[in-house]
């Protein structure tokens, strides 16, 4: 164990090297927030994350899910969130990346109304990816923050994008920090070390300290959220309300309680948002011993879906109703250098996404790359004018049933190429993952953890389902991906920025492992962090 050079609360151990500059981060008031954090909410999180695995356990044997009967009250009550203020009313282009430092810089001046910095599905949670994002986090607040690379000075504009921090999912655990002799939950490390250096400063300057929440399946863990959010305005002698927080719908079991999730939240919430990667990995995972669930190649699996479609409709109608944000998730592509021609396709592609988004009524989108932020704004313009948001726009012509979010199609076509597409992609973002990067530019897409679940999880889905059947008429079958795996990983070393190094050799065992396993890895980050 390394021995740590800073003074850490009682009961607290470090593991992680402490590189120069991390003792500004991890000092002992911060980790002493940390500590309180843990001990009084880590066995919540144990208990809610052990309600997923019975509750997976119960969908695996069949049962459905449904709007729940013991909150109707709560959805048909007349309420709504508390104002949001004013540095979040304007939402339309949100750019994000993760927390690398000249990544920070640029998408701070991309040009975007707000920047949601990622230490979740485009960052690998190494432990200095970490630190060094808090550290980015602290120099950016403060608009320090500067980098001299590859002969360019890079440094904050005047004007900058709201900042918004999305921490881990409660799945993921900081391995590096134990109290009292165990691990401890990966987003309450992120949340309050953020808090405890940054909130103040940031309400100083007009903003406050705003967040994203993923990767969420019931209100009960907003409610978690909701408490820690309590505490930690008490610990830091903040006002109850200052922080907000926009949730991502990122699970099919929140799409039955996107109601809930915001009455939890009711006076720390700035909104949804469509997280439509994580969803639809979510829906293939949710479902995956059912024989008669299957999706189409990823490719045709897209937002006019007809699940999507009632998913993202009705987390519209909601957030509206309730006052709130409904923020657009991310179209995966991303600008195409030296391709004129593939270019104005995606560009095309990104267009429509946003279009359809802000005419239905959202009042924002998720763009991946600042060569995107112009094209999103002027979707977002043309509907809203000079408007800030279109919160006002009730849609009670929406009416999303129960079996419109599980209305799971389309089911073909499901190709070669589609197969080879995945396992390809799965090994790609498992290697560039384990190498320290956890977002790639892969076939012209931005893949992230989230794009990457759906990948190797419709593997794994495919091989199982009666429907897991090519066009040509061949089944889906664990010797068949075990065939092409090693075709796919030779591609991958050919075309992968260092592809040629270790963590490629080890990604396509890990894809075999669990694409062809019995059992289905609930995350692929969960295996793989404890390779980092
Ligand atoms: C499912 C979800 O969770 S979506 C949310 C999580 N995913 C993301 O946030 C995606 C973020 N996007 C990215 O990481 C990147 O855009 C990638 C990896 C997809 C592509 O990156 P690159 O190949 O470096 O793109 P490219 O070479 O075109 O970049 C051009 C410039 O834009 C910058 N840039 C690209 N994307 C971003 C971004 N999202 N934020 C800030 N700067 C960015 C690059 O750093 C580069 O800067 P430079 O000219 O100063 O060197
Ligand atoms: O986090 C966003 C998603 O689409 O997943
Ligand atoms: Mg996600």
């Amino acid at each position: 164990m390394t021995q740590s050079p800073i003074a850490l609360p009682e009961g607290m151990q470090i593991t992680g090297k402490i590189q120069p500059g991390y003792e500004q981060i991890l000092t002992p008031e911060a980790l002493a927030l940390v500590a309180r954090l843990t001990r009084a909410f880590e066995p919540r999180r144990q208990e809610l994350l052990a309600v997923r695995v019975e509750r997976a356990k119960r969908l695996d044997a069949g049962e459905r899910p449904d709007f729940l009967p013991e909150t109707a009250h709560i959805r048909d009550g007349d309420w709504k969130i508390a104002p949001i203020p004013k540095a979040l009313e304007c939402r339309r282009v949100e750019i994000t990346g993760p927390v690398e430092r000249k990544m920070v810089i640029n998408a701070f001046n991309s040009g975007a109304d707000s920047y949601m910095t990622d230490f979740e599905d485009s960052n690998t949670p190494n432990w200095d990816n970490q630190l060094t994002g808090q550290i980015n986090m602290f120099d950016a607040v403060r608009k320090t923050i500067s980098l001299e690379q590859n002969g360019k000075s890079y440094k904050l504009n005047d004007t900058i994008a709201t900042l918004v921090v999305r921490p881990r999912g409660w799945h993921l655990d900081e391995k590096h920090v134990l109290v009292d002799g165990k691990r401890i939950s990966g987003g309450i490390f992120d949340f309050a070390l953020f808090m405890f250096h940054n909130a103040k400063e940031q309400l100083a300057r007009g903003a406050g300290p705003y967040f994203y929440l993923p990767k969420m399946e019931s209100h009960l863990e907003a409610r978690l959220w909701n408490d820690i959010f309590v505490m930690t305005q008490t610990e830091l002698g903040l006002p109850q309300g200052t922080i907000k927080a926009t949730v991502l719908i990122e699970t099919i079991l929140a799409a039955f309680e996107m109601d809930e999730i915001l009455y939890e939240l009711k006076e720390h919430s700035s909104g949804l948002n469509a997280g439509r990667w994580d969803y639809i990995f979510s829906c293939i995972k949710k479902f995956k011993l059912d024989k008669d669930f299957c999706l189409a190649d990823r490719a045709k699996v897209t937002m006019t879906a007809p699940f999507m479609r009632a998913y993202a409709l009705l987390l519209l109608k909601t957030c509206h109703k309730r006052g709130a944000p409904a923020i657009g998730g991310m179209a995966a592509l991303i600008p195409i250098k030296n391709d004129p021609e593939k270019n104005d396709v995606a560009m095309g592609g990104v267009r429509n996404d946003k279009a359809r988004d802000a005419t239905d009524g959202y009042d924002g989108g998720w763009v991946a790359h600042p060569g995107l932020v112009e094209l999103a704004m002027g979707e977002f313009t043309k509907v809203l004018g000079d408007k800030p948001n279109q919160i006002d726009k009730q849609r009670p012509d929406i009416d999303v049933k129960a079996a419109d979010l599980l209305n799971f199609q389309p089911e073909a076509p499901i190709t070669e190429a589609g197969l080879r597409y995945n396992i390809n992609v799965g090994i790609h973002y498992l290697g560039s993952w384990l190498a320290g990067n956890g977002c790639v530019p892969i076939h012209n897409l931005m893949e992230d953890a989230a794009t990457a679940e759906i990948s190797r999880s419709q593997v794994w889905q495919w091989i199982r389902s009666s429907k897991g059947v090519l066009e040509d008429g061949r089944k889906v079958t664990a010797e068949m991906v075990r065939a092409m795996i090693p075709e796919e990983l030779a591609k991958v070393q050919r075309d992968a920025p260092g592809g040629d190094g270790p963590t490629y050799v080890r990604a396509g065992q890990i894809f075999e492992e669990m694409s062809t396993s019995a059992s289905f890895a609930e995350f692929l980050t969960l295996p793989l962090y404890e390779e980092i």
